[in-house]
């Protein structure tokens, strides 16, 4: 979208019922319908990388359904985000549900050919083996870049029955292809049993820093905000959200749901404490509708995915206010 065009934003849920036709995201237009945009949410229906339960494939489109009713202002951000940017659907990267190898090449070529429009991505999951496809392309655009980790799992764990590419393991692929600025690397909400206590030296050694779902509890949502922050400066940051970063209570619609997790209010708040952060791609992995209730799961990546969308937005618009005052 050049500078002196309207976004195309959702369907007006006043005029044509919020529950009708199709379901994009926020009930966006297509990509296809717009051409180009500045940025696309994309999913990721595939999860032949998971250890325990199997459905993460159909998380996108979980979120597109929940995401219908959310609306166009976000006071939260003090933003309207399909306005200040052309936000759209780019539909769903078809990849091999019976070749890990070649859906992982997919995935990072589809990725290739959005940001090579000048689209930022917001991904909507998937098992968390999609993060390291996007990774890899974000990183050739970028240069290694600042990762924001937000998942009950370190997923720096070497392999699962000798596989390299997994759910458990795409951070520590990561940081061996040098795609990770190893200076700003952080899990938030980590908790739970590990195999052993080399799993943590071993987290520590690649570069990671922890923030525990206890720590978000204990510290607040605003001073692990600001830490972050600190962490992160100007670098650009890519965050990759596992929705069973939530306690099963927020999120049960998951594939391996560990309790004494975070809230979903504790979660939204980090992000919106992050809007200054350059926030260049993100992905929310893990929805498994099967196991979901009442679409709690669901709702609470619609929103998630809406903050961080928000926040590109937000970018963008300040980024053309600036090249137009040159
Ligand atoms: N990325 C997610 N959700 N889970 C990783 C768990 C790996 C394990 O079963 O040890
Ligand atoms: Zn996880
Ligand atoms: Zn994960």
């Amino acid at each position: 979208m050049s500078s002196n065009e309207t976004p195309r934003g959702p369907v007006d849920s006043s005029r044509i019922p919020r529950y009708a036709g199709p379901a994009t995201f926020a009930r966006l237009p297509r990509l296809d319908e717009v051409g180009t945009a500045d940025v696309a949410v994309v999913g990721v229906p595939f999860d032949s990388g998971v250890s325990y339960r199997p459905g993460a494939r159909f998380g996108g489109n979980a979120i597109r359904e929940a995401s219908r009713l959310l609306r166009p202002y976000n006071p939260a951000q003090d933003a309207s985000p399909f306005a200040l940017a052309q936000v759209a659907d780019g539909g769903d990267i078809a990849v091999n549900p019976f070749n890990i190898n070649e859906a992982v090449d997919t995935i990072e070529a589809a990725a290739d050919d959005l940001l090579g429009t000048g689209a930022r991505l917001m991904t909507l999951g998937g098992d968390h083996t999609i993060a390291l496809p996007l990774l890899r392309s974000v990183a050739k655009k970028h240069g290694p870049v600042a990762l924001l980790h937000f998942d009950a799992h370190l997923d720096t764990w070497d392999t699962y029955f000798g596989a390299e590419y997994t759910h458990g393991t795409p951070f520590r692929r990561a940081v061996e292809e040098g795609i990770l600025d190893t200076s700003a690397l952080s899990h938030v909400g980590t908790r739970g049993p590990l195999y052993g206590k080399q799993d943590l030296t071993d987290d520590e050694k690649m570069g990671f820093g922890i923030v525990t779902s206890a720590d978000v509890y204990r510290r607040g949502a605003d001073e692990v905000a600001d830490q972050l922050r600190q962490r992160i400066g100007d670098r650009p940051l890519y965050i990759s959200i596992d929705i069973d970063c939530l306690d099963p209570a927020h999120a049960p619609g998951t594939g391996t749901p560990e309790a004494g997790g975070m809230t979903s209010r504790e979660l939204l708040e980090i992000l919106r404490g992050l809007a200054s952060c350059n926030l260049v791609s993100a992905d929310v992995v893990e929805v498994a509708p099967a196991y979901d209730h009442a679409e709690i799961t669901s709702v609470a990546a619609s929103h998630t995915a809406y903050e961080l969308t928000t926040i590109m937005s937000r970018q963008i618009a300040a980024a053309r206010k600036d090249a137009e005052a040159k």
